[in-house]
């Protein structure tokens, strides 16, 4: 973003290690480019290590532009557009109320239980797996597994990525770290993509799977899924969850950063649900304020904020500039997001740029459409993303009241407010009371989930 002021362009160019990289910076180029030229910036960057050394080639967003990716994007589509996500929301609000009982028992441990409700509802919607706890081993598998994304999916972190030839170097060879993580990382994704469908396809066999998206593919396209129809699936399990997670985290450190704003949610959800039950999909046209937290969330703190890289394929001119072919693309989300003439003070917090003076939703607001990307390659999860994340948000606020939390000796722990950087970024760890906002909430949080 300081680039972009510095040199006055919605367009950068740059060279690292002799290969060409061009940063997107503004929405109407990212239209311009990932909507109007889509099949010319569908494209997916080679990243030896990630898809070749790491095995995460299989995933829908890394795929390159071919036709294994329409196969699979097809067949993800069917499955997770805005009229078939919403057969989710019963889910989805179980994976809710499930995290409000534990976060009931523990809110110390609200990093791990919000992570593990996501999980578990990415596992029971895509695999009718019905995962337990933080131990189970498909959670464990795969938070090794999507490590490799955080660590490595932006291209030019690892040397490899610039000189492909050293993807052949041996393990024990000097400064070849990077093949011993792989190798770790490689074993994990294997897993990730290979057992939970092992495993479902022996419940079917025996008789004992739910619903799930996986059962439908395997009903409508035989016993075996090609390849390809298992990795359309299992491109929901990879940063999805990583990437609700953390949005969710973000609007509870907002809570807790911003009391005011928390206080306009509690009173939209005492005017139009009560605390006498919990709210649910069919409240959402009564609750703008919760819906705009979300965008807002979505937005202030993008949780990947340069998005996942593209590729141009052939060169192109733009605006009298030259683009390569072969250059890698960056959209820079954080820096669209940012940009004051759309989000005027964008460093501030605030659900009222997406509201009319009277409170309803704004349809000409600009919707941070960025936080999703663009053209072909935009998230094809976005209806369910938005759904968890509503529903999710609108009951931790309904249920709880977020404060300040104390040490032993009664001193109020810092937070600081920062965030990791990687490709998925998330709020560092901080702590927080969540206090259940009246006396009823915990006998209705036990009665909802039977
Ligand atoms: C807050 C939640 C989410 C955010 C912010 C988000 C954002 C993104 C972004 C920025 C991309 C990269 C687009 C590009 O390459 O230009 C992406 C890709 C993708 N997302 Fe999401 N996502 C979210 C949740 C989900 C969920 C819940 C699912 C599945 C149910 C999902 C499925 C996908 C898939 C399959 C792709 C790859 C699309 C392709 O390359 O064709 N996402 N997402």
């Amino acid at each position: 973003m300081r680039w972009s002021r510095e040199y006055n362009s919605d367009l950068l160019y740059y060279e690292s290690w002799g290969k060409p990289f061009v940063v997107i910076n503004s929405d109407r180029t990212a239209i311009d480019l990932f909507e109007r030229k889509s099949s010319l910036y569908a494209d997916k960057p080679r990243m030896p290590m990630l898809n070749d050394l790491c095995g995460w080639a299989w995933d829908i967003s890394f795929m390159p532009y071919d036709d294994t990716w329409k196969l699979a994007r097809k067949l993800f589509t069917r499955h997770y557009r805005a009229g078939a996500a919403v057969r989710y929301r019963d889910e989805e609000t179980r994976c809710a109320r499930e995290l409000l009982a534990d976060i009931l028992q523990n809110d110390v441990q609200l990093f791990e239980h919000t992570r593990l409700a996501f999980g578990k509802l990415i596992m029971n919607v895509t695999y009718g797996i019905d995962v337990k706890s933080a131990d189970d081993k498909y959670i464990k598998n795969a938070q090794k597994a999507l490590y490799a994304i955080t660590a490595t999916g932006n291209v030019g972190t690892y040397l490899v990525d610039s000189i492909p030839l050293l993807k052949y170097i041996p393990e024990w060879f000097p400064g070849a770290k990077f093949q011993r993580e792989a190798r770790e990382w490689r074993e994990a994704a294997e897993v990730m993509s290979q057992q939970p469908i092992e495993d479902a396809k022996e419940a079917m066999a025996e008789g004992k799977a739910p619903p799930s998206v996986l059962r439908s593919l395997l009903e409508d396209y035989g016993e075996n899924p090609s390849p390809q129809e298992a990795y359309a699936i299992l491109s929901a399990t990879g940063t999805a969850y990583e990437v609700m997670w953390s949005t969710t985290l973000t609007v509870i450190l907002a809570m807790l950063l911003f009391p005011d704003i928390k206080a306009k949610a509690h009173a939209e959800l005492d005017r139009a649900v009560s605390r006498e039950r919990f709210p649910d999909f069919g409240d959402q046209a009564s609750l703008p304020y919760i819906t705009a937290i979300c965008k807002e969330a979505l937005r202030w703190r993008t949780p990947l904020p340069l998005a996942v890289m593209h590729r141009v394929t052939q060169e192109d001119t733009h605006n009298g500039y030259h683009i390569p072919g072969g250059s890698t693309v960056v959209l820079n989300s954080w820096a669209i997001l940012y940009d004051p003439k759309q989000y005027p003070d964008p460093e501030r917090f605030s659900p009222e740029r997406f509201l009319t003076p009277s409170g309803e939703l704004n349809p000409d607001a600009p919707e941070p459409t960025a936080a999703f990307s663009y053209g072909r390659r935009a998230c094809a999860g976005t209806a369910m993303a938005l759904d968890t994340l509503w529903i999710v948000v609108a009951s931790l606020l309904w249920a709880f009241d977020v404060q300040r939390a104390f040490d032993e000796s009664g001193n109020e722990i810092d937070v600081t407010g920062e965030y990791t950087f990687g490709v998925v970024c998330y709020p560092a760890p901080f702590r927080c009371a969540l206090r259940p906002r009246s006396e009823n909430i915990p006998a209705l949080i036990s009665v909802s989930l039977g």
